[in-house]
C-alpha cells in the first residue's frame, strides 16, 4: 500500500487537475439533465438559444472528459511503469538470505502475476474517479430535486452497499485463495521450463507433474475465481434491481403523492437512470481493485527491501585495496525450515592475505559454499565477525567490501554484457578496439574463441556446453578484474586436458597477477597447487596438511563420507 501512496503523492499535481476536469465533466452532464427537465417543466423563450446552451454543455462534457481521461489514463500508465521498476529495485536491495528463502517462483509471482493485478487495478483509478464524481453530481442534484425522495434513495443505497460489503469480504478471501493456488502453478512452471531433459525423457513423471501437481492448481485457481466473479456478476444484477426497485419507487411515489410534481419525477427518473452507467462502472472496477490489494498485500508480505535505500543504508562504493581477510568465530545458521533446525556453520577461524591461493575443500554439505558467500560478503555472520583489512564487515561498508569479489558459484548466471573495471564499457572507438582485444585475448586463453566473439560489447552467444559456460564466466570475471577470486568447483565441469590447464596454468597465472584466489575444490590430485588447504566437516573448518593427514582421510573427504 505504501508504494501506491507514494507513487500517488508523486502525481499530486495531475490527481487534482484530473478531479478539476472530472467534476466539470460530471457538472456538465448534471447540467443537460438538469436543463432538460427544466424546459420540460417550463419551455423555452428561444429555440436558438437553449440548442446553443445544449450544444455548449455537451462540448464542455465532452472537452473536460477527454482532459481528464487523457491525465487519468496517463497518470495510470506511468504508475504501472513505475510500480515494475520500483519491484525490480526492491528485489535487487533484498538481501540473498531473504531471496533464497522466498525462492524463484514467488519471486516471478510477484514481478508476473502480481504486477498485473495491481496495474490492473490503478488502471480503474481514472475511470472509478470519473464515475465517482459523476455519480456525486448525480446524487446532489437528485437530493436538491426533492428531498423526500432522496431520503428513499438513501434508504435503497444504504442497501445495496450493505449487501457489497459483506460481499467483498467473501470475494476477497477467494482471491487470496486464487493468489495462493497461482504461487503453486508457478512452482511448476519452474519445474516444466527447468526440468525439461527429466521431463522429456520421462511420460510417467510428465503425466504425475501434470495429473497430480499443475492440474489441481490450476483447477483450484480457476474454479475459485469463477465462484468470485460469479458472485460478483449476481451482485450486479442485484444492483440493477434495486436502481430499477428505485425508479418504481418513485414513479409510484410520484404518481400518489401530490406534493411530489410530476416533473420532479420525470427528471429523478431521468438522472437515475443517467446515473445507471457510473454505477456499473464502479462496481465493474471493483473486482479488479480487490485483486490489486490481494496482490499489494502478498508483495507487502515477501519483506522486500525498499527502493530507495536512505542515505544511511546507501553507502558509496569506495575503491579499496584488498590487504586480507580474516574470520573471527564467525558462524553462519540457515533459518529454521518447519520443525528442523537450519544447518550451522562456525565458529569459523579463517585467514587470507593478498596474493594467496587457498582451497577449500570437504565432503558434500560440508559447508563450503555457505563459507563462500560469508567471505564475499553475501551472508553476514549471524555471530562472529569477519574482519576486511582489519575492519569489522557490517551494513555500512558491505558494498564496498562485495566489490573485490568475483564469484563463480555452481549455480552461477552467465550474462552475456561484457563489462569491464568497475562495471565500465568502452568510451571510444580505440578503448574498444582495446576491450575487444582483451575479450579476444581471454577467448583464446580459455579456448573458447573458437566458438565465440564479441561483438557490440557482448557475447555472440551462450547458448554452450555446461564447461564453456563457465570458461565464459570466467572471461567475464577476468574482464571485471577483481582482487579476490571465489571459484566454487569451477573445474568440476571440465575436461581432463583443460581442468590440468586451469590448476598448473591458470590459477598460477592469476596468483602472479596479484589476485588473490578462493577455490572450492573436489580435485584431490591438484591439492599441492593450493598455498593452504582449509577443511570443512559439518560445518567446522580446520587446516588440511597432505604430508600429515592421512590419504584415506583425504579419500572420505572428497568422497563426502562421514567419518
Ligand atoms: N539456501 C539454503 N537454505 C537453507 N539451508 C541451506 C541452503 N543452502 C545450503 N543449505 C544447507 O547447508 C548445508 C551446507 O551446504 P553447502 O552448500 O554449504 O555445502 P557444500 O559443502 O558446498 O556442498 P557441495 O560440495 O555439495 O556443494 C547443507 O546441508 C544444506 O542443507
Amino acid at each position: 500500500m505504501e508504494m501506491i501512496k507514494q507513487l500517488l503523492a508523486q502525481s499530486r499535481r495531475t490527481m487534482v487537475l484530473a478531479i478539476v476536469a472530472s467534476a466539470l465533466s460530471a457538472v456538465a452532464g448534471v447540467m443537460i439533465i438538469g436543463g432538460v427537465n427544466y424546459t420540460l417543466e417550463n419551455g423555452f423563450e428561444s429555440l436558438t438559444l437553449a440548442v446553443l446552451a445544449y450544444l455548449a454543455m455537451v462540448a464542455i462534457l465532452f472537452l473536460s472528459g477527454v482532459w481528464s481521461q487523457s491525465l487519468l489514463v496517463g497518470l495510470g500508465h506511468k504508475m504501472v511503469y513505475q510500480l515494475r521498476l520500483q519491484l525490480v529495485k526492491r528485489i535487487l536491495n533484498t538481501s540473498l538470505e531473504r531471496q533464497e528463502q522466498l525462492g524463484g517462483p514467488a519471486l516471478y509471482n510477484v514481478l508476473t502475476r502480481d504486477v498485473t493485478m495491481v496495474a490492473n487495478a490503478t488502471k480503474q483509478l481514472p475511470v472509478s474517479l470519473y464515475n465517482g464524481l459523476l455519480l456525486l453530481a448525480g446524487i446532489s442534484y437528485l437530493a436538491w430535486l426533492s428531498p423526500v425522495l432522496f431520503l428513499c434513495t438513501v434508504l435503497l443505497v444504504a442497501l445495496g452497499v450493505w449487501g457489497d460489503f459483506k460481499l467483498v469480504g467473501r470475494i476477497k478471501k477467494m482471491m487470496a485463495d486464487v493468489r495462493r493456488y497461482d504461487e503453486a502453478l508457478f512452482e511448476q512452471y519452474e519445474a516444466v521450463i527447468e526440468g525439461r531433459n527429466e521431463l522429456g525423457l520421462s511420460q510417467l513423471r510428465r503425466q504425475y507433474l501434470f495429473d497430480r501437481r499443475l492440474e489441481p492448481a490450476a483447477k483450484g485457481a480457476m474454479d475459485t475465481a469463477i465462484k468470485a466473479d460469479l458472485l460478483w456478476a449476481i451482485n450486479l444484477n442485484w444492483t440493477t434491481v434495486l436502481v430499477f426497485s428505485l425508479i418504481g419507487l418513485v414513479f409510484f411515489l410520484g404518481m400518489t403523492l401530490e406534493s411530489i410534481s410530476q416533473d420532479v419525477v420525470v427528471g429523478y427518473i431521468l438522472t437515475t437512470m443517467f446515473l445507471r452507467t457510473p454505477i456499473a462502472m464502479i462496481l465493474e472496477a471493483i473486482p479488479a481493485v480487490l485483486r490489486g490489494t490481494v496482490a499489494l498485500k502478498a508483495i507487502d508480505k515477501l519483506n522486500l527491501a525498499e527502493a530507495e535505500l536512505s542515505d544511511e543504508a546507501s553507502e558509496t562504493v569506495q575503491d579499496i585495496s584488498f590487504e586480507s581477510l580474516q574470520l573471527k568465530a564467525a558462524c553462519y545458521q540457515y533459518p529454521q525450515q518447519g520443525d528442523e533446525t537450519g544447518f550451522e556453520l562456525g565458529p569459523v577461524d579463517f585467514q587470507l592475505k593478498r596474493g594467496e591461493l587457498v582451497f577449500l575443500i570437504g565432503g558434500n554439505g560440508s559447508g563450503k559454499s555457505t563459507l563462500a558467500k560469508l567471505l564475499t560478503g553475501l551472508y553476514l555472520p549471524t555471530d562472529g565477525t569477519v574482519l576486511f583489512n582489519g575492519v569489522t564487515v557490517n551494513q555500512d561498508n558491505i558494498t564496498s567490501y562485495r566489490a573485490c569479489f568475483s564469484t563463480i558459484f555452481p549455480n552461477f548466471f552467465l550474462f552475456d554484457d561484457v563489462l569491464g573495471r568497475k562495471g565500465s564499457e568502452p568510451s571510444d572507438a580505440s578503448s574498444e578496439r582495446f576491450f575487444d582485444a582483451r575479450v579476444e585475448h581471454y577467448l583464446k586463453r580459455l579456448a573458447i574463441d573458437h566458438k565465440v566473439s564479441i561483438e557490440d560489447g557482448r557475447l555472440s552467444t551462450t547458448s554452450l556446453s555446461q564447461g564453456q559456460r563457465k570458461r565464459l564466466a570466467l572471461l567475464l570475471t577476468y574482464m571485471e578484474d577483481r582482487q579476490v577470486l571465489l571459484l566454487d568447483e569451477w573445474a568440476a565441469d571440465q575436461d581432463p586436458v583443460f581442468r590440468d590447464v586451469f590448476y598448473r596454468e591458470i590459477l598460477p597465472e592469476l596468483k602472479a597477477a596479484d589476485k588473490t584466489i578462493i577455490a572450492i575444490s573436489h580435485d584431490d590430485r591438484y591439492f599441492d597447487a593450493a598455498d593452504r588447504l582449509y577443511k570443512l566437516d559439518r560445518g567446522q573448518i580446520s587446516t588440511f596438511d597432505e604430508s600429515v593427514d592421512s590419504l584415506f582421510e583425504k579419500a572420505d573427504i572428497v568422497k563426502g563420507v562421514k567419518r
